[in-house]
């Protein structure tokens, strides 16, 4: 058994918290010998709940947690903090895009930014589900001088599993053999949804199921996914979003298997082989090993491609405007 870790989890009391936390305590994330320091941080008002869920975790009588803290201090909750799931934030409502949540949102990540560049380790990993996820992890980041940017990441692997799961139904195939479908960009209607060099049993997409299926109908089922699950569920996906939450961590802690890449909003470096623009959060395909991700080279990029990625570049570049207005302008008052 490994030393245990401290991990926090915002939006504790929210509904993705309340499916996240069972996988976390039961070592879907961290493996089944890493004894874990759980950490749960909410706003007052949501205290009484926070409690309950307190409650419900004890009962589980989960073998890996050594101790579970509920606050609504942000200097307890990220002290020495290994790993952060920062979920808490407003999610949208029917009729919405998720940037509508932007002004409302921001302000959280900056202050958690700040927190976090004062009282996390160093090396902590930081996974931003709250939405628009690319744009808070940007902020949170700016926010957090002192701790690496490649540490930020935000959650597109939500996207990448929909696509998946489509694919899968489509051509009548165990999820388990598709592989290598990625998302690019902003986790937003804007994202492309890219077949182009994913498998099925091995066999590429494109010849398994018809280009325009690929260009048309399957980018805009899964850019809409979230919508449809508001429209249907009158409350944002929970259950599907805790789960790519753990995924992602999971790999990102864990490591990706040789060929099998993941989609993630990373910090844009200078010099990325897809010519994106440095200092936005974009989601690429990236492999992990040794905790560290690395953004995968090669991956063919044809006009139609590239036309898409213009699109959610241009997005991610009009939010991180909006966002640094937001928080400038709150820096005067
Ligand atoms: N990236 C993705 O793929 C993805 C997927 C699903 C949902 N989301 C987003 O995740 C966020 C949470 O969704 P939810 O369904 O759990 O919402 P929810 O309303 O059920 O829960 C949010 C929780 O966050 C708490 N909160 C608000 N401000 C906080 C703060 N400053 N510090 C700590 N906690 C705070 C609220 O009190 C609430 O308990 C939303 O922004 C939603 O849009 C993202
Ligand atoms: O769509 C939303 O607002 C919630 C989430 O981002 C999702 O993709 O389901």
């Amino acid at each position: 058994m490994s030393e245990p870790i401290k991990v926090v989890v915002t939006g504790a009391a929210g509904q993705i918290a309340y499916s996240l936390l069972y996988m976390i305590a039961n070592g879907d994330v961290f493996g089944k010998n890493q004894k874990i320091i759980l950490t749960l941080l909410d706003i007052p008002p949501m205290m009484g709940v926070l409690e309950g869920v307190v409650m419900e975790l004890s009962d589980c009588a989960f073998t890996l947690l050594t101790e579970v803290i509920p606050t609504t201090d942000v200097a307890v909750a990220f002290k020495d903090v290994s790993v952060v799931f920062l979920v808490g934030a407003m999610p949208r409502r029917e009729g919405m895009e998720r940037k509508d949540l932007l002004s409302a949102n921001v302000k959280i990540f900056k202050v958690q930014g700040e927190a976090l560049n004062t009282y996390a380790k160093k090396d902590v990993k930081v996974l931003v589900v709250g939405n628009p996820a690319n744009t808070n992890a940007l902020i949170c980041s700016h926010y957090a001088p002192s701790i690496p940017k490649e540490n930020f990441t935000a959650m597109t692997r939500l996207d990448q599993n929909r696509a998946c799961a489509q694919i899968a139904q489509k051509v009548g195939s165990d999820i388990t053999k598709v592989k290598n479908l990625f998302i690019w960009g902003n986790h937003s209607a804007t994202q492309f949804p890219d077949c182009s060099n994913g498998t099925v049993d091995g066999k590429p997409v494109t010849d398994l199921v018809d280009a325009s299926y690929l260009e048309n109908e399957f980018v805009t089922t899964v850019q809409k996914r979230g919508a449809a699950v508001i429209a249907a569920r009158k409350m944002s996906s929970a259950m599907s979003a805790a789960k790519a939450a753990a995924d992602h961590v999971r790999d990102w802690w864990i490591g990706t298997q040789s060929g099998n890449y993941v989609s993630m909003g990373v910090v844009t470096p200078k010099d990325n082989p897809y010519n994106v623009p440095e200092g936005i959060v974009f989601s690429f395909p990236v492999e992990i090993k040794n905790k560290q991700w690395s953004i995968v080279p090669g991956f063919k990029i044809n006009d139609f491609a590239r036309s898409k990625l213009d699109i959610t570049t241009k997005e991610l570049l009009e939010e991180k405007e909006e966002a640094m207005a937001v928080c400038n302008a709150d820096a005067k008052i």
